[in-house]
């Protein structure tokens, strides 16, 4: 998404030094909003790489070779970490969809990492095997009989997971199970796909480095019990729905010229396919040795992505207080330049757009992909950036929480149903609806000044911003007055936000003394 673009600073260096030397004007709002600028140049200069050379690449798995043993194993790697927030339905979801894949099953291994060392995931586990058996060899049975057997899958999981929360532990010696079945005939032990449990061992004075950590210990575990030149890794919370993708995979990997660009990482084997590889989607992103200028910005343009922080409340404050105040950051509405500013704005939503709907989605995923990066860009972003930092000068170490993946009924007809939920924290809720509210006062508050002063000349654009924050997340402001479901956003959220945005409104003219 193109959010401003490189003539905008141009314009702005000129038109800033102008308006300092005629009128007087405090100098610092117009660094803050240039220096927001250049950041969205520089994070805009990055993501252009993307767009420099699309490749559309289409695969033809039916010419992949006949014969299955000339086709090359591959492991499956899935991590979990708790029980408790992520529910073993789920996880062994994910487990059967690996083991299902339209593949030689013999050249399938699956492992499940079980960070929480829960007995509720090894038994879960246990579960998940003695079901893919009807799943994956019996794919001939009837509909009906997979149902009944899904249904009591479901079932004994939901029983083992009664004790799930206080099943997880910090402190605890490896395990690892392979699964393994004492009555099956060998035959069946050859038609079925390898399905080890492992629990590393953790000890609490020692960092276990989170997925990364159980990654390394599940590529030692499998070099002795299967060693596949290729691994597919997975978060529990991912599916292979399409079971043909490690057949797609394998139509790059075969191809020498798209092996060298497409390798991941330099590891004892050849190599790791990303989920996003393996379903192909536009937009993924290959880390490799061999990265090309291109590729490197592609991967700088993801890791720079919290830094949006910066210029978002930069645009998102400091218009608004000079609007307040009367003072002009953007040209006249009747200045050439306007065109330019106009021009940008309206060129860089209309190409989001454009991509979006290239890609078959409709008008309204633009409207939501904007909200998102906002509310991101106001919360999650900040927060991350002051995680990096705080980290960085030793002060407080960056942690990682775990997304919590269960899912209610309730949830889950609000999210059909599109309709936002602000239950998290109000930690992140907080910014997002005090930047809300103060965005909204500022544009009424800065339209009265207009009204009054006559100056719709100076100030268009400067209201034009809070206005156009203010409809397209319209959701928070429903959220905060109009809804009164549980998902809405808390009255108290709403109050202390209320406090936030007038504290931002009286002390925010402080930019201004300099
Ligand atoms: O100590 C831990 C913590 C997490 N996980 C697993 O890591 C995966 C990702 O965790 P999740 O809480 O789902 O994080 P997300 O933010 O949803 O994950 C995104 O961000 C992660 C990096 O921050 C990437 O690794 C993921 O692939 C990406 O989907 C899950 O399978 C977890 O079970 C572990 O194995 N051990
Ligand atoms: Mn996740």
């Amino acid at each position: 998404m193109e959010k401003t673009s490189l003539p905008l600073n141009d314009c702005h260096n000129h038109h800033s030094f102008t308006n300092y030397q005629n009128q007087e004007i405090p100098i610092l709002p117009f660094l803050l909003i240039f220096i927001s600028e250049l950041l969205f140049t520089f994070i805009w200069i990055l993501h252009q790489a993307y767009r420099w050379k699309p490749v559309t690449r289409t695969v033809y798995p039916e010419r992949l070779p006949q014969d299955h043993e000339k086709l090359p194993p591959v492991d499956v790697f899935i991590c979990t970490a708790d029980p408790s927030k992520e529910p073993s339905l789920g996880v062994m979801n994910t487990v059967l969809s690996a083991m299902a894949l339209d593949y030689p099953p013999h050249k399938i291994a699956v492992y499940l990492s079980d960070d929480g060392g829960s007995f509720v995931t090894l038994n879960a586990t246990r579960e998940a095997w003695k079901f893919s058996k009807w799943w994956v060899l019996f794919v001939e049975t009837e509909k009906k009989e997979i149902k009944k057997r899904y249904n009591e899958f479901k079932e004994a999981l939901e029983n083992n997971s009664v004790n799930a929360s206080g099943s997880v532990s910090r402190d605890h010696a490896p395990t690892i199970e392979v699964m393994n079945d004492s009555d099956a005939k060998d035959s069946d032990k050859e038609e079925m796909p390898v399905l080890v449990y492992v629990a590393r061992e953790k000890r609490p004075s020692h960092p276990h480095h989170f997925k990364a950590g159980a990654l390394n210990v599940l590529i030692r575990v499998s070099a002795v019990i299967s060693n596949a030149p290729y691994i597919l890794v997975l978060d529990c919370d991912h599916y292979c729905n399409d079971p043909t993708s490690a057949r797609q995979a394998m139509c790059f990997f075969s191809t020498p010229k798209y092996l060298q660009n497409w390798l991941l990482f330099s590891s004892p084997r050849n190599s790791i396919i990303s989920v996003s590889m393996i379903s192909m989607m536009p937009g993924s992103i290959i880390i490799g040795l061999k990265m090309s200028t291109l590729q490197c910005m592609c991967y700088a343009a993801l890791s720079f992505d919290p830094i949006y922080v910066v210029p978002f409340y930069g645009l998102a404050i400091i218009p608004q207080i000079c609007l307040l105040h009367g003072i002009p950051l953007y040209p006249k509405v009747s200045d050439p330049f306007f065109v330019v500013f106009a021009f940008i704005f309206i060129a860089s939503q209309l190409k989001h757009v454009q991509e979006v709907m290239f890609y078959g989605d409709s008008i309204w995923t633009s409207l939501y992909e904007l909200r998102v990066w906002m509310m991101k860009s106001a919360s999650c972003n900040l927060y991350a950036t002051l995680g990096a930092f705080l980290d960085k000068f030793g002060l407080q170490e960056a942690h990682f929480n775990l997304t919590d993946k269960v899912v209610d009924d309730e949830r889950e007809t609000r999210f059909k149903k599109g309709i936002y939920d602000f239950q998290g924290s109000p930690m992140l809720i907080a910014p997002i609806c005090s930047l809300y509210i103060f965005n909204l006062a500022s544009f009424f508050i800065g339209m009265a000044r207009i009204v009054n002063t006559h100056k719709a000349n100076e100030l268009l654009v400067q209201a034009f911003i809070p206005l156009f924050g203010a409809i397209v997340n319209y959701h928070v402001l429903e959220a905060m007055v109009v809804r009164t479901d549980k998902a809405r956003i808390s009255p108290s959220v709403s109050l202390l936000s209320v406090a936030i945005a007038t504290f931002i409104l009286c002390f925010g003219s402080l930019i201004l003394i300099f």
